[in-house]
């Protein structure tokens, strides 16, 4: 049996403000740093350690790594980071405050942009600024591999190559993984792992700086998972991810 930790970074600034961030590099906020550490002390109390880890290149995630490597005093593991694990992009959405969105869209409409898996967000033009091309993180994306937006299948598209080609075989090499990525890339990932519907991963919302725990069979098929976290906070902090699209007054 093998275990994977998967953890959504902390709450970033563009949480707080409620603004639709993608690959916006955003960095976290005051309570985002605590849950951060809040995580690292989670793991530690309840014994985990790692081999290694895997993040995004966006510094939310990379900065809630260091955190929780930094308490669980494993700041020299090796640190593997790539765009295959970055937020889905969110195209023109990006910057915009989500309840405002829902105010003019429409609540059922925001739903949609944000939680189904095949339908994209307006995609951004590549003149616009805040195209990737422009970034030289990315620099060594072929033009195809940079969006300008993002579905959930798309984003899945690029975050499951990597699972197969590199997460995987660490962890069947007997390697103890912690992942720390992005709501809608760990949905992603959750969707293939547990084969969950279109319609099943409408409805899951992934709480930040929670430490999520998978147990995986040889063929790393999940056998069960749980957070680390009592049923209350995991609930209560579930509900705010989803109210953020909601009109402000409606949660
Ligand atoms: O804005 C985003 O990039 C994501 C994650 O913060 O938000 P949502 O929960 O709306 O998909």
């Amino acid at each position: 049996m093998h275990k994977v930790v998967l953890l959504r970074h902390g709450e970033s600034l563009w949480n707080m403000e409620n603004r639709f961030t993608g690959w916006t590099d955003v960095d976290l906020s005051p309570r985002g740093l605590e849950e951060a550490r809040e995580s690292g002390k989670t793991l530690k109390a309840e014994g985990y350690t790692f081999d290694c880890a895997f993040t995004s290149v966006l510094k939310r995630a990379i900065r809630t790594l260091w955190i929780v490597l930094d308490e669980l005093d494993l700041m020299w593991i090796p640190v593997y980071k790539s765009w295959r694990l970055n937020e889905r992009h969110y195209g023109a959405l990006q910057g915009l405050n989500k309840a405002e969105t829902a105010q003019k869209y429409g609540e059922e409409q925001v739903k949609i942009w944000r939680r189904s898996a095949d339908v994209r967000p307006p995609a951004l033009t590549k003149d616009d600024p805040r195209y990737p091309g422009f970034d030289p993180r990315y620099a060594d994306l072929s033009e195809d591999e940079i969006p300008l937006t993002e579905n959930l299948i798309d984003t899945i598209n690029r975050v499951i190559p990597y699972w197969k080609s590199t997460i995987a075989p660490t962890i069947k090499s007997g390697k103890k993984v912690l992942i720390v990525a992005h709501g809608n890339s760990l949905r992603g990932l959750i969707k293939y792992l547990d084969n969950l519907s279109n319609e099943e991963i409408m409805e899951l919302n992934i709480p930040t700086g929670i430490p999520l725990v998978y147990e995986l069979d040889d063929d790393l098929k999940p056998i069960r998972h749980y957070y680390l976290a009592d049923e209350e906070k995991i609930k209560e902090k579930k509900k705010l991810v989803e109210n953020q699209g909601k009109i402000q007054g409606n949660s």
